[in-house]
């Protein structure tokens, strides 16, 4: 039996999740980039890309490291961003000034499976948007419109810890899977046992 504080999510409806919301940021228009927030915006970013895909053409994915600083001593990594949160891994910049059309000027899909507090999205989203407009001034094209979306497959109904701009929700460009109440929640990647959290799944309905 399954605990009522515990919601246990399948591999398969994550996969359903992301079906469902890649019709709706595409009936926006087409993704150019997608960040994903490692480690638990790694799956859902592969998955989503399936779905996101115009013309058959694949899109590329970034990886972002980014961990609450209280899960975790600091000595190991590279940067603190704030009081709160790490910076694990960045964007490959040396790549991306390479390929700069790849990034400036388009719209960018960032992903994580959790809205928990929003700080870890309220820093990608800001220290993001810092790196694009270094980038725009390096090159001289400040006159390009960079456009951000999130996509998570979860949002905590919950009061937040940080913001994200309410543009972001006024022009529709924070796509929350499901809003789920402030419970724990058990992803298919963090299973001893698959069989069994899929069964837990199954029972409480999120297939
Ligand atoms: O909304 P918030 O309160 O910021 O919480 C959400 C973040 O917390 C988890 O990351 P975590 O720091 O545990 O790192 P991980 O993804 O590597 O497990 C999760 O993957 C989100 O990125």
């Amino acid at each position: 039996m399954t605990s009522d504080d515990k919601m246990y999510i399948s591999y398969n409806n994550i996969h359903k999740l992301c079906k469902t919301t890649a019709s709706k940021i595409l009936s926006a228009g087409p993704v150019d980039v997608i960040i994903a927030i490692s480690g638990g915006g790694l799956i859902p970013s592969r998955i989503i890309r399936s779905f996101l895909k115009v013309n058959g053409k694949n899109i590329p994915i970034q990886a972002i490291g980014l961990s609450l600083y209280e899960n975790m001593g600091s000595e190991e990594y590279e940067e603190t961003i704030g009081k709160e949160v790490v910076r694990t891994q960045w964007l490959d910049l040396a790549t991306l000034e390479k390929k700069i059309d790849s990034i400036l000027g388009k719209r960018i899909l960032i992903v994580d499976e959790v809205d928990d507090t929003r700080t870890t999205l309220h820093y990608a989203l800001s220290e993001l948007e810092k790196e694009i407009e270094k980038q725009q001034e390096k090159t001289g094209r400040t006159n390009e419109k960079t456009e951000f979306s999130i996509f998570v497959l979860h949002n905590k109904t919950k009061p937040k810890k940080a913001d994200l701009p309410a543009d972001m929700f006024a022009e529709g460009r924070y796509y929350a899977a499901e809003e789920v109440p402030d419970k724990w929640l058990c992803y298919p990647w963090d299973a001893q046992d698959i069989d069994e959290h899929t069964k837990f799944a199954t029972e409480q309905g999120n297939i």
